[in-house]
């Protein structure tokens, strides 16, 4: 058994773990990083990077679907195959080189399961060497929550889902949140009749509604069904190996793979936190606004962590950086987000920042809701975009929702005119290259 001791202890190599080694390493600490499975964490090895690659295929037929008669004929089709190999190569590529980063920066490493043995020092694994350190950084993410009803263990996970050798001819997703959404759209172009069965009226709670109907009624025009308001009674495997699913309704299909898709839980069950003195629920480690859990020298950031922001990579990313400051002692200010985006990459994408359109109207703003189909960067791709805005009283922009192939891309600008507090004037002194998405930004005040 060795013992270690660091200034700065970061348990989970994933975004929000990997900022905060960086950044405390970049001021001068002492930092180790513990990791039990993929350095990089969910992000770029099953998560938003794995998918988005699946997702360019699925782009290249919504492109060319809808320009049907329109100057093109006839649909490619996907090998699957030949696309996860694709996906692969860049996921097998993303290990070494979070190792070679770490290794360049003169940030020691473990692998192995971080458990506190007490309020400073944690286990490596089996190994039985123990890390002591003055502050804590817990990053360890969340998992796909399973769910429990006969036959649940013959569902597979959203991992699972990104590392699918073969496209059966039907698959189902349980749960219309972003992952069941962006996975209907790649199993359907990939050729797979696809099911959402979710628990409640509607898809994507967190998104403009008005947006989700149109995005709902895109996907079921692609062929994919829908069942709303149901949940999973039981699941069996038919001797021809397929599963016929009993919804609570009674409702009955057959189809070939089953993923849950119905959220996920935090990765804080298996750390031994009353060893530490932390505590701790299944969906967070709560925090403080300082990301400060009730231990004050152990902080919890990213998907783990109890903060009032969405779940995603740049929010992990910006906690990273700020508890790197705080135990430096370079800030004792609360933590402050800028304005996040949240995008779902459906058939269409959905994209929105800040004041949604009911708070906007709730509050008297002006809200515009602008069909974006005729103007150029969009009617070239004939695509059904549109853009609704939140504008106060003095004409800043102060949200926005988009449905766009592009949407992702669209709200980034809406980002930047947000954070800088622009009015259409100083929107205007830029001038953005024609015709380009930018060219066209002025047109949504
Ligand atoms: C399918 C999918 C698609 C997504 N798409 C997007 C997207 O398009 N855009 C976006 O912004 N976000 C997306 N997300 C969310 C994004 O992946 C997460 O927000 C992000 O990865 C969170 O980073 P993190 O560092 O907090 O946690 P993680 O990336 O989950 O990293 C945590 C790490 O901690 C490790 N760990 C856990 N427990 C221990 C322990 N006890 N000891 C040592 N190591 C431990 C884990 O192995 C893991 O590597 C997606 C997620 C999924 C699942
Ligand atoms: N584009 C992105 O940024 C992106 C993409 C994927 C994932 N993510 C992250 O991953 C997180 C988790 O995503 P998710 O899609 O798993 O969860 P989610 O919370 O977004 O959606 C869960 C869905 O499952 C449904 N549901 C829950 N229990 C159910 C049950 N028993 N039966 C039927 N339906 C049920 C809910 O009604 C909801 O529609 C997101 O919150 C986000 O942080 C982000």
């Amino acid at each position: 058994m060795t013992e270690y001791e660091f200034e700065v202890g970061v348990i989970g190599a994933g975004p929000a773990g990997l900022a905060a080694a960086y950044a405390a390493r970049a001021l001068g600490k002492n930092v180790v990083i513990l990791e039990d499975y993929l350095w990089g964490g969910t992000c770029p090895n099953y998560g938003c990077d794995p998918k988005k690659i699946l997702l360019a295929a699925v782009e290249g037929i919504h492109r060319q679907s809808a320009l049907q008669n329109l100057g093109l004929r006839g649909l490619s089709t996907i090998d699957w195959s030949a696309l996860m190999a694709h996906k692969q190569r860049y996921v097998d590529a993303v290990e070494p080189r979070k190792i070679r980063g770490l290794d360049a920066a003169d940030i020691t490493r473990f692998y192995g399961r971080a458990v506190f043995v007490n309020a400073d020092t944690v286990t490596v694994g089996d190994t039985g060497d123990r890390v002591k350190a003055l502050d804590w950084v817990i990053a360890t993410g969340q998992r796909p929550k399973t769910l429990t009803f006969p036959g649940a263990e013959l569902t597979q996970d959203s991992e699972a889902f990104l590392n699918l050798p073969m496209m059966p001819d039907d698959v189902t997703f349980i749960g219309a949140g972003y992952i069941g959404m962006e996975f209907a759209n790649i199993t359907q172009a990939a050729g797979a009749h696809t099911r959402i069965v979710t628990a409640g009226p509607t898809a994507l709670r967190a998104f403009d509604q008005t947006l989700v109907r149109q995005l709902i009624t895109d996907m079921q025009e692609t062929g994919i069904s829908w069942y709303f308001n149901a949940t999973v009674q039981q699941i069996e495997k038919m001797p021809t190996e397929r599963l016929l699913v009993t919804l609570t309704d009674g409702t009955q299909f057959e189809t070939g793979r089953v993923f849950v898709t119905a959220g996920r839980v935090a990765n804080a069950d298996q750390l031994q936190l009353e060893n530490a003195g932390v505590v701790w629920d299944t969906t967070e480690i709560p925090v403080d606004d300082h990301l400060r859990t009730s231990n004050p020298h152990i902080y919890a950031i990213g998907d783990v962590g109890g903060s009032p922001v969405p779940k995603l990579v740049p929010t992990g990313n910006h906690e990273g950086r700020y508890v790197a400051q705080a135990i430096a002692g370079l800030t004792t200010a609360p933590i402050i987000y800028p304005a996040i985006p949240v995008v779902v990459f459906g058939t269409q994408h959905i994209a929105q920042v800040g004041l949604s359109v009911e708070a906007g109207l709730a509050n008297g703003y002006r809200v515009t809701d602008i069909d974006m189909s005729q103007v150029m960067p969009f009617y070239r791709y004939n695509d059904t975009a549109r853009v609704r805005t939140v504008l106060d009283d003095a004409g800043h922009i102060v949200g926005a929702s988009v449905i766009a192939a592009e949407a992702e891309e669209v709200i980034n600008y809406f980002v930047t005119a947000i954070n800088e507090r622009r009015t259409l004037a100083e929107t205007q002194a830029n001038l953005y290259a024609y015709p380009s998405l930018g060219s066209e930004f002025a047109t949504f005040y």
